[in-house]
């Protein structure tokens, strides 16, 4: 949920896992330089199109000069260790595709459906069980949940100058939710 637009980010590696970030990265108009031996096709396509800068060489340090974040996604090891010491050491939040624990963030499994932005993580446990619940979820959110969405932005911002309570403020959206018919009533739901 970090804004990254027009923000410097570096990729390291171009292959299925790269391209799997660079494409998240640009769906969040993020400036994206990657750095890679080889690239695959999908990131060499990318690169042409003019809409992330490729750099075809093995990583060193200074590749991540000016670096807002770093995702780290070679298939060796020794270069994903270096890549993320040397982001720790300069301060920039960085994801190491094979070690949770060198990370300073993990990517969730998403899905956006207009503003609503759904993401499911099990802190690196299982991202199999992560991706299969996500699609569980996508395939059962109520049709109309975006429509309700705008009513309540549109109710929200007289509501938010009325002088209500918090309570008043909160029961009135539960309300809107409730006769929106598209989620089970607050009182129906057992904690
Ligand atoms: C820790 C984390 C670091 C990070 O942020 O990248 C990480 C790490 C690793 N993933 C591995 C494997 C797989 N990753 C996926 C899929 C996804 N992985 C993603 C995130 C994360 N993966 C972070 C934790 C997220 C969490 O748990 O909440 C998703 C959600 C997001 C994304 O990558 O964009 C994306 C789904 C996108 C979608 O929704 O479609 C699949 C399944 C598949 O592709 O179907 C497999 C194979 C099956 C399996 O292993 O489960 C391996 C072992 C590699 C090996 O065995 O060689 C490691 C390394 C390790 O565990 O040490
Ligand atoms: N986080 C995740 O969701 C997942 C992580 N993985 C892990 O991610 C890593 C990458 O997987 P894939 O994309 O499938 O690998 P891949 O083999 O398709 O791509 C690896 C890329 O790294 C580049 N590379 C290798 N050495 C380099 C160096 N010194 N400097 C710059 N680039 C270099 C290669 O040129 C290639 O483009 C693996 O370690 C794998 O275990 C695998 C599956 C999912």
């Amino acid at each position: 949920m970090m804004n990254l637009k027009e923000k410097r980010c570096v990729v390291v590696g171009a292959g299925g896992v790269a391209t799997r970030k660079v494409k998240s990265l640009l769906e969040c108009e993020a400036q994206v330089a990657v750095v890679s031996k080889r690239a695959c096709s999908d990131i060499v396509r990318l690169a042409q199109e003019g809409k992330i800068k490729l750099i075809e060489k093995s990583f060193s340090p200074e590749d991540l000069d000016g670096a807002f974040l770093v995702f780290v996604a070679s298939d060796d090891p020794i270069t994903n260790r270096l890549a993320a010491m040397e982001a720790v050491k300069r301060g920039i939040p960085v994801n190491v595709a094979d070690s949770p624990e060198l990370s300073t963030f993990l990517v969730p499994s998403y899905f956006r459906k207009g503003h609503l932005t759904i993401s499911v993580s099990t802190g690196g446990k299982s991202p199999r069980l992560a991706r299969r619940l996500k699609e569980w979820i996508k395939s059962n959110i109520p049709s109309g949940v975006e429509e309700l969405l705008s009513k309540l932005e549109k109710e929200r911002t007289f509501v938010k100058k009325s002088g209500l309570s918090m309570e008043e403020k909160v029961n009135f959206y539960d309300e809107i939710i409730d006769k929106s018919g598209i989620l089970k009533k607050k009182g129906d739901i057992e904690n």
